[in-house]
């Protein structure tokens, strides 16, 4: 439907001039494509032609390492800002694959808006549906791009019937498809009367048309009454469905949908308009004490990530850093709330598709990188104003733990240093067994102890295997009385670690015997999820 809106007309302000969104979807459903696409219309890379061949193309930001390349999935969360008309986006990539959720839980905590793409002879999958869910969860509007409409098709009205009922989501959709596969031929805007045509050069624009009923059609779609099809298919459209309402979206009820190709770099722009158009600017953000507006003068922000040795040339390690509100300036002084000590940001930077720039200021929305060396954590709340914690960045509870076999005995130290940083950029979680026993690494998805794997060896020199533990589960530990605590932890000596905070972590063999245990000790709370506002400093 026709996006009439009352929408931020020619945004001015810096806060309301950003878009800050994350690309959702199930792994090949052509994520890293649209990205590339937005990223050319916001001019942030010359790729000429069309998207080479994932293992030989121009790389982007989005596939920095080798298993990447050598599987051919996206692996790594990274930040891409660009401008585009009055806008300025922060797009900030996840990883598809499953293995990585929580990285990808993360970023979620740091977007106001997501964009949902569905292979259209697919549908929902279920990397989507989860990835939703945690959307919803977090109340962040959704944009629906249907992509590969150049290539056979499942049609609009079943793929919008399947986005409303496994999502429970009402639909709009902005634009409609002519023809599918071979016979994709363009977008109709539903209520607009308006045509963009795949043979046209893409800053061709949209075409006026008389309506549904305009020849036009008859020459697009040639075969045997699929003109006349696809104008009642119109007409349905038009008149069932439900226009789009901005309340609803930003609610997160409803979401308007477009369709497209992005490998033909087809319909990328009506998208790129509609995020521009309809997408909420940086929103306030829950702290501990209170809810922190976009617009406060005073700068605070919070870390969702931490990323090492992007650059093998250079031994750095980057935090990202969203901005809550104020301003950032380059050199100015925030404090680190955890620790209460003040850091320097004297080279904040900001990430384009295959360069960085030091950013000289920044705005709510924006998503900076803060090179450091190891003064930063995942979770971590800068400020500089009162002290207040950022709510959200999760840490859970690893599904798999393996004790790491180093073949080199030598080089203990140094694989110690190395878990410490991986552990803190959240590559995997360590936990250091109070026996005095090598460290044990746990992960949600079992890619990410590949990923390890390939890390350490490519950027520490350190070649490891797993061992299998004999513990398969592990919670965190707490309780309201020390003692109880501590009578705990003295009793289950060898079954328990620390992580990189300090914090007691219990490991199970069984999930039966850590129920066992949970109620042989009431006092003792066993949790899942770290919520970093607990955690020791
Ligand atoms: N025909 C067609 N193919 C497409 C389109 N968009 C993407 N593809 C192809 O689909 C495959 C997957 O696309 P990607 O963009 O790599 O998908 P992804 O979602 O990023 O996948 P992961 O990196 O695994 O998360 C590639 O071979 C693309 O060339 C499209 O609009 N039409």
């Amino acid at each position: 439907m026709l996006m009439q809106t009352k929408t931020e007309a020619r945004p001015a302000d810096p806060v309301s001039r950003r878009r800050t969104f994350a690309i959702i979807s199930h792994p090949d459903a052509g994520k890293t494509t649209l990205t590339e696409k937005l990223l050319l219309f916001g001019g942030a890379i010359q790729l000429a032609g069309e998207v080479k061949a994932k293992r030989n193309r121009v790389s982007t930001r989005s596939d920095w390492m080798g298993i990447e390349k050598e599987r051919g999935i996206s692996v790594v969360t990274s930040v891409m800002t660009f401008e585009y008309g009055d806008c300025v986006f922060n797009l900030l990539d996840t990883p598809g694959h499953e293995d990585f959720s929580e990285d990808t839980y993360r970023t979620l905590t740091a977007v106001d808006s997501a964009v949902m793409v569905i292979d259209a002879a697919k549908g929902i999958e279920a990397r989507t549906r989860k990835l939703f869910e945690v959307c919803r969860l977090r109340d962040i509007p959704i944009v629906t791009f249907i992509n590969k409409l150049d290539r056979e098709a499942r049609d609009p009205f079943e793929l919008l019937d399947e986005i409303e009922k496994t999502l429970a989501l009402d639909v709009a959709p902005v634009t409609w498809p002519i023809g599918t596969g071979r016979n994709f031929s363009g977008t109709y805007e539903l209520g607009g009367n308006r045509v963009r045509r795949l043979d046209a050069a893409e800053d061709a624009g949209m075409v006026a048309v008389s309506g549904p009923d305009d020849p036009l059609f008859d020459e697009l779609l040639t075969e045997d009454g699929a003109a006349d099809a696809w104008r009642e298919e119109v007409e349905l459209a038009e008149g069932g469905l439900k226009p789009f309402d901005l309340d609803a979206f930003r609610e997160g009820h409803l979401t308007p949908v477009f369709f497209g190709s992005a490998l033909r770099n087809f319909g990328v722009r009506d998208l790129i308009d509609g995020l521009a158009k309809v997408a909420p600017p940086p929103r306030g953000q829950d702290a501990d004490k209170r809810l922190v507006e976009p617009t406060e003068p005073r700068m605070t922000g919070f870390v969702f990530k931490i990323q090492a040795n992007m650059d093998p040339n250079h031994r750095d390690r980057i935090a990202f850093m969203r901005v809550c509100s104020g301003k950032l300036n380059r050199g100015m002084k925030a404090r680190l709330v955890r620790t209460g000590k003040p850091i320097s940001l004297s080279a904040p930077q900001f990430f384009f598709a295959q360069d960085r720039a030091i950013a000289d200021e920044a705005y709510a929305g924006d998503v900076v990188g803060i090179p450091n060396h190891g003064t930063l954590r995942i979770g971590d709340t800068l400020t500089e104003g009162e002290d207040l914690v950022f709510r959200g960045v999760p840490s859970f509870a690893p599904e798999i733990l393996r004790r790491i076999k180093l073949t080199d005995a030598m080089k203990a130290k140094k694989l110690r240093e190395a878990l410490q940083q991986m552990g803190e950029e959240g590559v995997v979680q360590v936990f250091v067994p109070q026996d005095g026993s090598q460290a044990i690494v746990g992960v949600v998805g079992a890619l990410q102890l590949d990923v390890l794997k390939e890390r350490l060896q490519a950027e520490y020199g350190l070649p490891v295997d797993y061992e299998t533990s004999r513990f398969s589960v592990c919670r965190w530990v707490s309780s309201d009385s020390e003692a109880e605590l501590d009578k705990f932890v003295d009793s289950h000596g060898s079954a328990m670690a620390k992580d990189l905070d300090g914090a007691p972590v219990f490991m199970a063999t069984t999930a039966f015997s850590l129920r066992y245990e949970e109620e042989r000790y009431p006092a003792v709370r066993f949790t899942d999820v770290k919520d970093y506002q607990k955690r020791a400093v």
